[in-house]
């Protein structure tokens, strides 16, 4: 009878534990944890994860839950959702992203605009490397092209390499660090040996050139390159270590998004025959309808040539990135549900954009819907996300923005240009940035006379 007793209140106490726990799990989202401890549904998420998120949308509502690779991802899609992920204090950017991204939201300060000049130059030097005829898939095509533009224009004039071998390897090992980007963080180095190799290849890169690249100022006006304002910040707020590893963040987050863009905006542009018959018409009223010269593009200029920011948008809307992500810091309630501390909280821009609540006739690439929005005052369509929102918006936007309109214009400028192949379907392999086409799409150019 004595012993009883105890017994009696630790199974009431372990029942009660159990119910209350239980009462703790009811108020969180439906939550996909396949059977395997720790994996979770890792296999089936990693084997196409863009597909996988909607798939989850479609089956368990708003807001749901992804355990895989010992995470939990918790993905919200409407509005209460939104709002949480991008203004509540209980989530944070800074933890849910590599370490190495702290701060460098101050970037943002930097006046782009300065870069037209340089932009229009570097642009003109490459495009002569392309002949006056040929055909290549056109991804290889604008990667050659704003590979060295970009590096160049943003990290130090002539610092991209010039000798073929060098080049080559450039490539190679940018985008096989591309590549395994977000699994980078999750995994050790040992498993991913490609994208661990081009992380030292650049880090190295960076390390042997970043005393030169901070001396060198511009010889006309003394101004600083972006990664010359970056490192200023870095230093002063962190220590010089940490300057490598801010270089080759402002690397990726700049290639791997902008290139893409590049890519697509042309493909959506030459595969519209309406919309390519009159951004034509726009460049030619502006400059004329030769190709040969060295025509200058000023912010002026840039203003005229509104439809061709709209397509710009309008790809950027389609192609947005699969997810930006947020650490929950403490427990914060989204549509009756409590999500924990400790959660990933994702948002998919490339899903939202899709909602056709939110952008009507979502799957169309329609630069006109653009009009609405109050670009003169710089902001973007309502629900428009692809650059993130609010305090850690991508401080890169008007700079990408810039050099994609002044790609496009420079190619259609000077070449008269057709496509070979269909538009291609994107790849579905990645979440993180910029999604890349699946299979080859082939350009033909013929310099105009
Ligand atoms: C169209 C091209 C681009 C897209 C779609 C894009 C998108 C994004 C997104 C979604 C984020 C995260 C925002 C968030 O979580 O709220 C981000 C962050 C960032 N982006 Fe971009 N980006 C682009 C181009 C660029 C360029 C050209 C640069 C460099 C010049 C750049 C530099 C960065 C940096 C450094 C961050 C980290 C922000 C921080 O530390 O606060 N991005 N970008």
């Amino acid at each position: 009878m004595e012993l009883i007793f105890p017994t009696v209140i630790i199974i009431l106490g372990c029942l009660a534990l159990f119910l209350l726990l239980q009462r703790k799990n009811l108020r969180r989202p439906p939550c996909i944890r396949g059977w395997i401890p720790w994996i979770g549904v890792g296999f089936e998420f990693g084997k196409a994860p863009l597909e996988f998120i909607e798939k989850a949308r479609i089956k368990y509502g708003p807001i749901f839950t992804v355990f895989a690779m010992g995470n939990r991802m918790t993905f919200v899609t409407e509005e209460e959702g939104i709002n949480v992920f991008l203004k509540s204090k209980k989530v944070d950017f800074e933890l849910a992203v590599q370490n190495i991204v702290y701060h460098t939201g101050k970037m943002g300060t930097v006046n782009l605009h300065q870069f037209t000049g340089q932009l229009t130059e570097e642009l003109h030097e490459q495009l002569e490397n392309l002949g006056i005829h040929g055909t290549m898939d056109l991804n290889n095509l604008v990667r050659h092209l704003l590979y060295p533009v970009t590096v160049n224009t943003l990290f130090n004039k002539s610092w991209f390499p010039t000798n073929k071998k060098k080049i080559k390897e450039f490539h190679q090992y940018f985008q096989a660090y591309d590549e395994d980007f977000e699994y980078g963080s999750q995994l050790p180095e040992c498993l991913l040996r490609n994208w661990s190799k081009s992380k030292k290849w650049f880090l190295e890169l960076f390390e042997k050139n970043i005393p030169d690249i901070k001396a060198c100022k511009s010889a006309k006006d003394n101004s600083m390159t972006l990664l010359q304002a970056t490192l200023d910040i870095v230093e002063t707020e962190t220590s010089k270590e940490n300057s490598p590893n801010y270089g080759l963040l402002l690397l990726w987050a700049s290639l791997s998004n902008a290139v893409p863009v590049a890519f697509w905006t042309l493909a959506y542009v030459l595969s519209h025959p309406d919309i390519h018959k009159a951004v034509m018409e726009g460049i030619s009223s502006v400059f004329g309808t030769a190709g040969k010269d060295k025509i200058k593009v000023s912010e002026d200029d840039l203003e005229k040539l509104l439809l061709i920011k709209w397509c710009v948008l309008e790809t950027i809307r389609l192609k947005a990135p699969g997810v930006i992500t947020r650490k929950v810091v403490k427990p914060v309630e989204i549509l009756n549900y409590i999500i924990p501390s400790g959660d990933l909280l994702m948002l998919s821009p490339f899903w939202l954009h899709r909602n056709p609540k939110y952008f009507p006739e979502p799957e169309l690439f329609k630069p006109e819907r653009w009009k609405k929005a109050n670009l003169e005052k710089h902001s973007f369509l309502d629900c428009f996300v692809a650059f993130g929102s609010g305090k850690f918006q991508c401080p890169g936007r008007w700079f990408a923005l810039l050099e994609v309109q002044m790609c496009v214009i420079l190619i259609l400028y000077k070449y008269d240009c057709s496509l070979l192949d269909p538009l291609p379907k994107q790849s579905s392999l990645h979440l993180v940035g910029v999604p890349q086409p699946e299979g080859q799409c082939r350009i033909e150019y013929k310099q105009r006379i």
